[in-house]
């Protein structure tokens, strides 16, 4: 079997003890684990003269293989195209999206330089899996230095519509670049049809159905490929374990006692503004106006560690949820009750397994999201006896298989108050089966089984190189 190579920007910390506040890496890093590899990618470290070559680290059967970035090269490709330019854009935010061609040529060049530093490690038999939007250039600079081994890529995000994305002045070439792979993977059927329209309609390629959960065989920029969804999903069964023990730890039982007997409704969110966070704490105020009911019994825990916070755009919704949060405390707060609890800071999966378990409600409303893990793992953190309700937008990738959550849309704040209103009196009757049809989504679709299907259909691709 070939080896398994992992590039990614993001690469999980090293010391597996800490936490890893984003999707991607804990998805990897669990689908890593079990085929060992190397994972190639940035350290998180932004020095004044990058070392010329990784640093690599053995763990187990996994080699991680980490290169700092130099301010200029954080600053143009990680802030500036990435963050500024692609993020917003696939996230459906034109007016958030800034581009300039200093952060393209920044983008194109860091991807050209992890290419020519990662060459260098790869056997001929290895499959090279390339992973998200900043690295989306990785296949065609490989290729170029003449590396012919098979390729795939996943995205993360969304893909935008096709009305959207060309919006971005080098549209054809981001495409162009994703068809260097042999399979292109995305988490939703959303975004592949998204995908499929620009290659038909704006790159004039050809789209041939390979049947049922197959995907589509693409033939553009003169190359064929496969294009394809592979919902993202979690390590179903040992997040069940661990969150039937950390029902029981100090820091649950903290959580707990200071609920005093009051029902918690529970957010975990980078501090993003794809998360819908304005917007959440809009109903959570609706609530307490609509359901009055509600006021000195129901508290909201927002954790939202802080994330991208040299791009401007991240500091301004720092802000607003500041105000925002300050604002609603202060027109309901009681003196031994406080509605909304914001925390700007990350925590375990351990300690999160055990909130999510304690929490009646788990409020996930992105105003766009490519799959969104959190919505799988309150789920999976329920006790089954007696569940929490999942409150799920439907923009996030997570709602086209957790249908049996309460689907909102977040735009409409009145609405999403209802859904909480519901979830908070929902009988454990409809609680029980509602969490048994998402339990059973999980149990069939986990981790292992998206990192199977993406393998084996990179391993059977149409291979042309
Ligand atoms: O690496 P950062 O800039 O700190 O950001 C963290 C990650 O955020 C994004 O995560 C996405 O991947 C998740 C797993 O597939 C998915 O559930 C979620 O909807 C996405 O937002 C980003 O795409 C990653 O590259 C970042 O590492
Ligand atoms: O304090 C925190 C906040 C989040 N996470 C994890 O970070 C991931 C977030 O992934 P998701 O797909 O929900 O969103 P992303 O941040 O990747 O956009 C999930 O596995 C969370 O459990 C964490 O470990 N600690």
């Amino acid at each position: 079997m070939s080896r398994l190579v992992v590039v990614s920007n993001r690469v999980a910390p090293i010391d597996e003890g800490k936490q890893s506040a984003g999707g991607l890496a804990v998805a990897v890093l669990a689908a890593l684990k079990k085929t060992g590899g190397i994972w190639f990618g940035w350290s998180g470290d932004v020095v004044a003269a990058p070392p010329s070559a990784p640093s690599l680290t053995p763990v187990g059967r996994l080699t991680y293989a980490t290169l700092d970035l130099a301010k200029r090269d954080y600053e143009e490709y990680y802030n500036g195209y990435a963050n500024s330019t692609l993020w917003p854009l696939f996230h459906f935010r034109l007016g958030l999206t800034n581009f300039s061609r200093r952060n393209y040529a920044g983008y194109q060049r860091v991807n050209s330089l992890f290419a020519s530093k990662l060459a260098p490690l790869l056997e001929p038999d290895d499959m090279v899996w390339v992973h998200d939007y900043h690295l989306i250039p990785f296949a065609e600079q490989l290729r170029m230095i003449g590396m012919k081994h098979r390729m795939g890529f996943f995205l993360h995000t969304p893909f935008p519509a096709p009305e959207i994305l060309v919006a971005l002045p080098n549209h054809e070439d981001l495409v162009r670049a994703l068809c260097a792979y042999d399979v292109v993977g995305f988490h939703t059927l959303c975004d592949l049809r998204c995908f499929i329209n620009y290659i038909r309609f704006e790159a004039r390629g050809t789209v041939t159905d390979r049947g049922p959960g197959e995907g589509y065989y693409i033939k553009a920029f003169g190359r064929t490929l496969v294009a394809r969804s592979f919902p993202i999903s979690i390590d179903t069964e040992p997040l069940v374990a661990l969150a039937a023990q950390a029902a029981n730890t100090r820091q649950t039982e903290r959580l707990r006692d200071s609920l005093v007997g009051r029902d918690l409704i529970i957010g975990v969110d980078r501090l993003d503004y794809s998360k819908g966070l304005p917007q959440r704490f809009e109903s959570f105020h609706c609530l307490l106006e609509n359901y009055p009911a509600n006021r000195g019994h129901v508290s909201f825990l927002q954790i939202a560690p802080p994330s991208r916070s040299d791009v401007p755009e991240y500091i301004a919704i720092r802000k607003e949820l500041e105000t925002l949060s300050g604002h609603i405390n202060g027109r309901f707060a009681e003196f031994d009750w406080v509605p909304i609890r914001y925390l700007n800071k990350s925590f375990t999966r351990r300690s999160l397994a055990g909130f999510f378990r304690v929490s009646k409600v788990g409020l996930v409303t992105p105003l766009r999201d490519g799959m969104n893990l959190v919505a799988k793992e309150y789920v999976a953190c329920q006790d089954p006896e007696d569940p929490g309700v999942l409150v799920l937008s439907r923009f996030a990738g997570a709602a086209e298989e957790l249908d049996s959550a309460l689907i909102v849309n977040p735009y409409d704040i009145e609405s999403v108050a209802d859904a909480l209103q519901r979830a908070l009196t929902m009988p454990l009757e409809e609680r029980r089966q509602r969490h048994a049809d998402m339990m059973g989504v999980l149990r069939r679709n986990d981790i292992s089984v998206w990192r199977e299907n993406f393998v084996t259909a990179l391993t059977r691709a149409p291979y042309d190189s």
